[in-house]
């Protein structure tokens, strides 16, 4: 199965978007900063917004202005922060949302795409955005992952989150709870399960993977007495993925999967909808989890958390997701080099 993922180079900068300007996206960039990325690391950003804020926090941080030309020789410096910047449409007052920055927001995320497209960085990383407010804007958005979807061109893409021993991808994603059972189709199960098989081989290393698959109803539909999806649809997709090869195991019950019995033999769970997978996710790894968007032409990730609106300039944000994110989008883009190089020698 081919990768889509054109080669990325971990020897180029990660750049982030800083995400929502009133939430604790700078305020994770900036603290990070100030201890130094784990590799040379461009941020997305206002520059006058980030020097605020640094001073908010009360961190002693250099935010300088960079010219996407620099990025080939960018240095990693703790007490650095390299900003391509971009304006905003009204000043930001933290932790208050104004639908007149819902432009900005995306336009970092567009920025971002540019750069990955034309390889200029090795993959992005995305700080945290508020959906609401950007639909208030006037723009449509259900989330980094569908716009990511549509801006590449792309028909699925798959989002997975993962932490310290679980991953765990949806078949669907940002989507009204009384729409899923209909989204949910044979089709729908085996392009998402292609892609993680795929994605879970070529940039997590995973030799031969094995999916773990929920059921949607209550104990996996009860072989019918409680819902229908498991036979007529989950169970013949996953015999369609047996015949082209991909390992799966299911349709299991979601409220007894979770437990080593069955998670130390897979790598990965499938769930069938948001709140289904992510909350066991989160209470394992929340502040060390990272969110991977799979099947685009880049790697990208993201952090775990939202936008804080709550926290955001007091100083009390946890940079560990952010953390984890930039060292899970490098690790990516070397694995997805290794086997590109083991392809063509082979
Ligand atoms: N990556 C993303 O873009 C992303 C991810 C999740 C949620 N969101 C969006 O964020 C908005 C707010 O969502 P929410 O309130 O459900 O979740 P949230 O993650 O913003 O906040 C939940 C709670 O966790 C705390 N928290 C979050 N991140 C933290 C950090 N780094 N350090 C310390 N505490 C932290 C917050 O203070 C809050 O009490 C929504 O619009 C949602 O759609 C965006
Ligand atoms: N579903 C994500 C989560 O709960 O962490 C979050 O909404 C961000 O999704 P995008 O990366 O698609 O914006």
């Amino acid at each position: 199965m081919a990768n889509p993922c054109k080669p990325a180079n971990p020897d180029k900068p990660l750049v982030i978007t800083s995400g929502e300007p009133a939430g604790i996206g700078p305020d994770v960039c900036l603290l990070q900063a100030a201890q130094g990325f784990p590799r040379a690391t461009a941020v997305i950003a206002n520059l006058e917004l980030m020097q605020q804020r640094a001073s908010e926090l009360g961190i002693e941080v250099t935010v300088k202005k960079i010219d996407r030309s620099e990025l080939a020789n960018l240095s990693n410096q703790a007490g650095v922060l390299a900003i391509l910047d971009i304006p905003l449409d009204q000043p930001v007052i933290t932790g208050q949302l104004n639908k007149a920055n819902s432009r900005y927001v995306i336009q970092m995320l567009d920025l971002a795409i540019e750069l990955a497209n034309n390889q200029t960085v090795s993959a992005i990383v995305t700080g945290p955005v508020h959906k609401g407010v950007i639909n208030d804007g006037g723009l449509a958005f259900t989330g980094h992952t569908e716009y990511l979807r549509d801006q590449c061109g792309v028909e699925e893409v798959v989002m997975m989150l993962a932490t310290e021993g679980l991953r765990v991808a949806l078949v669907t994603t940002h989507l009204p709870l009384k729409d899923v059972s209909a989204a949910i189709t044979q089709d729908k199960i085996q392009r998402v399960c292609r892609i993680l098989h795929n994605d879970l081989i070529h940039q997590f290393g995973c030799e031969q993977p094995t999916i773990l698959v929920t059921g949607l109803n209550p104990h996996a539909g009860e072989d019918g007495h409680l819902g229908y999806e498991e036979i007529d649809t989950i169970i013949p997709a996953l015999k369609a993925l047996h015949q082209q090869g991909i390992r799966t195991q299911g349709p299991l019950p979601a409220d007894t999967l979770f437990q080593p019995h069955y998670l130390e033999n897979a790598d990965a769970v499938l769930a069938m909808y948001h709140d289904q997978g992510l909350p066991v996710l989160k209470y394992k790894g929340f502040g060390n989890a990272v969110n991977i968007t799979l099947g685009l032409p880049f790697i990208r990730t993201s952090v775990d958390h939202g936008t804080a609106l709550d926290i955001a300039g007091s100083g009390r944000a946890d940079t560990g997701s952010l953390y984890t994110a930039l060292n899970y989008a490098h690790s990516m883009a070397q694995q997805q080099q290794l086997k590109q190089q083991e392809q063509r020698h082979a």
